[in-house]
């Protein structure tokens, strides 16, 4: 029995979930909320080593099968190694990409038999399922395409990437109470105002304004440059 919440961000390559958990972090940090932030692949010392090999496109070929379970391995040492020991301590745990992730990259891109992912997920997860999976979503064409230097998943074909997408929107539908599906290229403030909004009934934040974001005014974020979170004085939006 876990004390603490999972609070899973996917999406395809680039959407913004980097940007997004940024947002939360602060967001989280700033109503003292004892949290989590990590991530799929690498968050163990013995997942970064995994995802070098992943995504390195010097790995070349790698068999779908080997690929898909170089990611269960991942998981299982997360879970093990991180996500069960915080949800235990009843911290919330912010992960970066997860199960829905096998199941759209390597069950849908990969086009392996989609009850053998299921169940080679569930099986290197332990049966730990997310309490809310934030789906960021966009067209391919817009995000992954864009990507300037490539690394070996990115690397894939728009039809890859494509399936992916549709793969993320169908188990959203399939379980809707589960999931917030938002569109990701709508501004970056708007996205991390609609998350807080979902969140803070589930963690117990009075926000008081559902346009709180947990900030002084005043005090900068370590978000990347393009980023909108601060107006054109440098304060934070409001
Ligand atoms: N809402 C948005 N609208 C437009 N651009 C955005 C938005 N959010 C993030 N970006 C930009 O998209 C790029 C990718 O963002 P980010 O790194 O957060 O995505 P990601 O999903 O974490 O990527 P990856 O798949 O590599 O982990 C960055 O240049 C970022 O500034
Ligand atoms: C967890 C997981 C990830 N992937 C893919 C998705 C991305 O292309 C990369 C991870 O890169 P990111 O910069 O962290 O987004 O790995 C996957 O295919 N299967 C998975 O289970």
């Amino acid at each position: 029995m876990n004390a603490g919440i999972l609070i899973v961000l996917e999406g395809g390559d680039s959407v913004g979930k980097t940007t997004q958990s940024q947002y939360l972090d602060q967001w989280l940090d700033g109503h003292g909320v004892d949290h989590l932030m990590t991530r799929e692949p690498g968050g163990t010392p013995l997942g970064a080593r995994i995802r070098a090999l992943l995504l390195d496109p010097a790995s070349g070929g790698i068999d779908d099968r080997a690929e898909a379970l170089l990611y269960a391995a991942d998981k299982a040492q997360h879970v093990t190694e991180v996500l069960r020991p915080a949800l235990e301590r009843g911290q919330v745990v912010v992960c970066d990409r997860y199960i829905d992730s096998t199941l759209a990259y390597q069950g849908a891109g990969r086009i392996l038999e989609a009850e053998e992912i299921r169940a080679l997920a569930r099986w290197s997860t332990d049966g730990l399922r997310p309490d809310l999976t934030v789906l960021l979503d966009a067209d391919p064409a817009e995000t992954t395409a864009a990507i300037e230097v490539k690394d070996r998943m990115e690397s894939e074909s728009l039809e890859f990437h494509r399936r992916v997408r549709d793969e993320f929107l169908a188990l959203a539908a399939r379980d809707p109470g589960r999931y917030l599906v938002l569109p990701a290229r709508d501004s970056r403030e708007s996205i991390a105002a609609a998350v807080r909004e979902r969140l803070a009934p589930m963690l117990g934040i009075d926000t008081g304004l559902a346009t709180d974001t947990g900030l002084a005014t005043g005090t900068g974020p370590g978000i990347d440059a393009g980023s909108d979170l601060s107006g054109p004085d440098g304060t934070m939006r409001p």
